[in-house]
Order: C-alpha cells, then structure tokens, then sequence
C-alpha cells in the first residue's frame, strides 16, 4: 500500500517503480522504431543508470515474465507497460489557467501520445475566452461546473498563479472532479476522496543551481 498524498491510499506497485516505467518505455518504443525486436533487462539498466535486478523487479510488476538470458518481446513489453500505466485509455482532463505554463502543457503532445485528452480550457482572460490554445477551446472559469456535469472529466491540471490557488481547487472538487494535478506552488487542502499531486520544477533547479 502506498500513499500519493495524506488522503488517498492505494494498492499497486511502489510509486518509485511507476515513476520508472515511463522511461523504461520511451526506450524500449525507441528500440521498437529502430526494428529492435528484443531487448533485455540488463541493456535497458545499463541505459538508464540503473541495477539489472531493479528493471527486472520494476517490469515484473507490469505483469510481465521476460525469458531468462534473452530478454523481453519489445512488442509485448511495451502492451505491459502501456496497460499497466493506463496509457492505453484515454485521460479526459480539463486544464484551468490557461496561462504560460498552461499553454505549454496543452501543447504537449507526448501527452495525447499517452492518453491525456484535453477536452477544455478555462480562464478569466476576456482576451483568452473563446479561442482556442494548441487545439483546446478556452472557457470561462464560470462555465466550469456545468461542464463538468456534461462530460466525463477526470482530471483537473492546475495551472493558475499560486495566490488563487486554493480557491480554483475548491471550485474544481466542488465540481465533483477526482484528481488535481496541482502545478501552483500551494501546498492545496482537498476532500478526503480527491487525488492530489504536486509537481515542482523550482526543486530541480534548486538542486542544478547549488551543484553547478
Ligand atoms: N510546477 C512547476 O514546475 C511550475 C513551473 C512554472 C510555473 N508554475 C506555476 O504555474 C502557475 C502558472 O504560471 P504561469 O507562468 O503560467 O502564469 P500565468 O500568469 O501566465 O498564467 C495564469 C493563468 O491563470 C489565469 N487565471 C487567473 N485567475 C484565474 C481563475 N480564477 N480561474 C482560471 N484562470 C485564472 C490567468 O488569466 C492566466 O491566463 C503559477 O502558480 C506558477 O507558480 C509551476
């Protein structure tokens, strides 16, 4: 059992080991472009920087049983990884603040590539209302909850400036909506049942700017 945040708990396979997977997966879809048809656990370590056991331990979580000395079918591996990350289905999200970072993210088409599906926008902007960012219609944040109740909308990308933060989330759960990806730098309070994750791009640079 692990916990993503204070609130929700759930069974699978450690966090770490799903945090992996993605790039276990743009590997063994690179080898695949490549006409690379089976790929060990050991080349896939050595690329990454990482033990042998680990990728095995991590792949095995997927479901999937490689055969000793050879290695993974690149074929089945990437069905295994894809169906266990549920990047195989489709994501409906909405993203809320359709500013710099917003836009980007919209634009992001390793996204789509995995599944994330942005079915609107939604902002303040008068000058944003109505057009359309990297092929996502933006809506006024008034209109967000009779959207929601419209469509099948799992998840909310939180892209507003920090100060406003707790606010739009409240609107957003109120909303009825599952899962906040909370890119703001607010630590947000949620109902016990929303799913919360914090991303934070400053802790990385933090990090690069104290070791170079
Ligand atoms: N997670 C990260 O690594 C990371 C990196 C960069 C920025 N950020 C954060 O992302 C957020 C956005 O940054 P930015 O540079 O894109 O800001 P921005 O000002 O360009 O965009 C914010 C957008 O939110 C809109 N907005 C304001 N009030 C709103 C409301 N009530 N409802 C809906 N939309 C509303 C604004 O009109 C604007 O379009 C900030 O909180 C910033 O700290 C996070």
């Amino acid at each position: 059992m692990h916990k993503l945040n204070k609130n929700v708990t759930m069974s699978s396979a450690s966090i770490p080991t799903i945090r992996r997977l993605p790039s276990y997966l743009y590997l063994v879809r690179k080898a695949k472009e490549e006409g690379i048809e089976i790929i060990s656990g050991t080349v896939i370590a050595n690329e990454l920087d990482l033990e042998p056991i680990q990728v095995r331990k991590d792949l095995a979580s997927t479901g999937i049983i490689g055969k000793p000395r050879v290695g993974y079918k690149v074929t089945d591996l990437i069905d295994a990884i894809e169906k266990f990350l549920n990047w195989d289905k489709k994501h409906n999200a909405i993203l809320v603040g359709a500013g710099n970072l917003g836009s980007a993210l919209l634009g992001y088409k390793e996204f789509t590539k995995n599944g994330l599906n942005f079915l609107a926008a939604f902002d303040v902007d008068e000058k944003k209302i109505g057009t359309s960012i990297n092929g996502t219609k933006v809506h006024n944040i008034s209109e967000l909850e009779a959207f929601v109740r419209n469509e099948d909308v799992q998840i909310a990308v939180l892209t507003v400036r920090s100060g406003i933060a707790q606010d739009v989330a409240d609107l957003i759960s109120e909303a009825g909506i599952q899962t906040i990806w909370n890119f703001t730098k607010v630590k947000l309070k949620v109902p016990k049942d929303v799913l919360l994750l914090k991303e934070d791009l400053s802790s990385s640079y933090a990090v690069l700017s104290v070791y170079s």
